[in-house]
């Protein structure tokens, strides 16, 4: 039930709100003093506090200096006489959420009672969600004891209250983005977005608008004013997944912004100043694409203040026990289930094997032996049909049988197979079958094969 404290040094009015109000279902408490309100509001925590402005020691404008931070602040409602208007207007630039004029009327009291107690109901989901949301990325909640981890975190814990700029480096499903978002929800920017981007996913001609945003005219179909990403992440964090991938021009224009720390919309005239935390990851060796001269040295040694190296899931094997009972953990409370644990011939199968995928690949073998697991132990046979990758990279053992195969059948299983397992995400696809991201686009079109870039762009042709 939503609690309310009347504040005022007027018996009656006193009754007269409580009485109101708890008959609309609250419940009220009331105070004779501002010093007596603020030891209810830290003892009740309320959802709506209602004072008086004018009261004899401290005022109502005081009382809102004097709540403590600590608490989720209470919605404040002031109430005024006609004369006094103008305090009350400076009341709310204070903070308060609205004021009564005296004298008062039973159908906005409540009106505006109501309105607050919603106001409060939508912060008090704000700051759940928040908190969860927190939790989650908790830097505690990553799982790890290898010494490679260990120098991970160590440094992921220095840099986190920083502004500066990290490159996350290692392979695919290592935890890069994972890594990113611990820096970002244990920063000050925890509040303001996170927002992620793909730089190998969306198509080349669409980078700049999405990053940069558009004005109307700027060229055929703007038809309006669009944000770009780094406007819209202002004072957030910005995480830039396979920089590596990232096209020579949007190469430039983005150390251009790391520079002036401000952005041009395409079409627009003024620089539009941003402040964004950049963190880029890439599983390539950007040192390599720098001397092959694909990547600019410039961009590299700017965005490389602080690297953070990720090894693969194969380097630091110690940690995949504790990465089980992570998964297993979390896919019981998932899908309601009771396993306890793997048995012994498993465990050593999950050591032994050599986790291309790395911790993303152990996560979903978990998760669906956890699934399909009859009994409360994860038994070798939920497991090995998944552990069956090839050893040597490039090595896949197709026998052929006699009447022959439809090449382009296989072809297209294979894209299909691909896509499905990088969740839709063509540029991952692409480097499963170890094509390049337009070699693999012009199969993907040639089967009529959607992906989630697809989705990007149709998106777009709406906007
Ligand atoms: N140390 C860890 N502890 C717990 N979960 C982890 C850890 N590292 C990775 N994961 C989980 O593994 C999955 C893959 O991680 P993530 O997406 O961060 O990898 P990535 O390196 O960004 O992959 P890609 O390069 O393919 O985008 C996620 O579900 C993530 O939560």
């Amino acid at each position: 039930m939503p609690v309310i404290i009347v504040i005022d040094d007027e018996h009656r009015q006193r009754d007269i709100l409580q009485t109101i109000l708890q008959d609309e279902g609250y419940e009220v408490h009331t105070a004779p003093s501002a010093e007596e309100g603020i030891k209810l509001i830290k003892t009740l925590n309320p959802d709506v506090v209602i004072t008086d402005l004018k009261m004899g020691g401290m005022s109502g404008m005081q009382l809102i200096d004097a709540i403590p931070d600590n608490i989720v602040k209470p919605a404040i409602i002031i109430m005024t006489a006609y004369g006094t208007i103008s305090s009350a207007v400076e009341a709310m630039k204070k903070g308060a959420f609205d004021y009564l004029t005296k004298p008062l009327e039973k159908d906005s009291i409540v009106l505006t009672v109501k309105n607050a107690i919603e106001r409060m109901s939508l912060l008090k989901e704000n700051i759940r969600l928040q908190d969860a949301l927190f939790g989650k990325f908790k830097i505690e909640g990553i799982v790890g004891e290898s010494k490679g981890m260990k120098a991970v975190m160590e440094v992921v814990k220095k840099v986190t209250p920083t502004s500066v700029t990290v490159l996350i480096q290692g392979e695919s499903g290592t935890g890069k983005e994972l890594i990113a978002r611990a820096i970002h929800y244990n920063s000050p920017r925890r509040t303001c977005p996170f927002t992620a981007i793909n730089c190998a996913a969306i198509p080349e001609n669409l980078i700049e608008s999405e990053l940069f945003g558009y004005e109307p005219g700027a060229f055929t179909g703007a038809t309006h004013r669009k944000i770009g990403i780094f406007e819209s992440t202002d004072r957030g964090t910005l995480f830039l997944d396979e920089i590596g991938d990232l096209p020579p021009l949007m190469q430039t224009k983005i150390l251009r912004v790391l520079q002036d720390k401000e952005v041009r919309r395409i079409g627009g005239k003024e620089s539009i100043k941003v402040d964004v935390r950049i963190i880029a990851a890439t599983n390539k060796d950007l040192e390599k694409e720098v001397l092959k001269g694909s990547f600019r040295e410039d961009l590299y040694y700017r965005l490389k203040v602080v690297t953070v190296n990720i090894p693969p899931l194969r380097d630091r094997k110690e940690d995949i026990p504790l990465l089980v009972r992570f998964f297993i953990d979390k896919y019981n409370n998932e899908f309601g289930k009771r396993i306890k644990g793997v048995s012994s011939s498993s465990i050593k199968a999950l050591m032994d094997y050599h986790w291309p995928g790395n911790i993303r690949q152990l996560e979903s073998v978990i998760e669906r032996a956890v699934l399909m697991s009859d009994t409360d132990i994860i038994n070798l046979d939920d497991i090995k049909s998944e552990l069956r990758f090839p050893l040597e990279k490039g090595f896949i053992d197709i026998s052929i049988p006699d009447e022959g195969i439809n090449f382009e059948e296989l072809e297209r299983e294979l894209i299909k197979k691909a896509m499905a397992k990088a969740n839709n995400v063509a540029a991952k696809a692409a480097r499963l079958l170890g094509m390049s991201y337009k070699t693999f686009w012009y199969r993907l079109e040639k089967f009529n094969i959607s992906s989630k870039e697809d989705i990007i762009s149709s998106k777009k042709d709406k906007n």
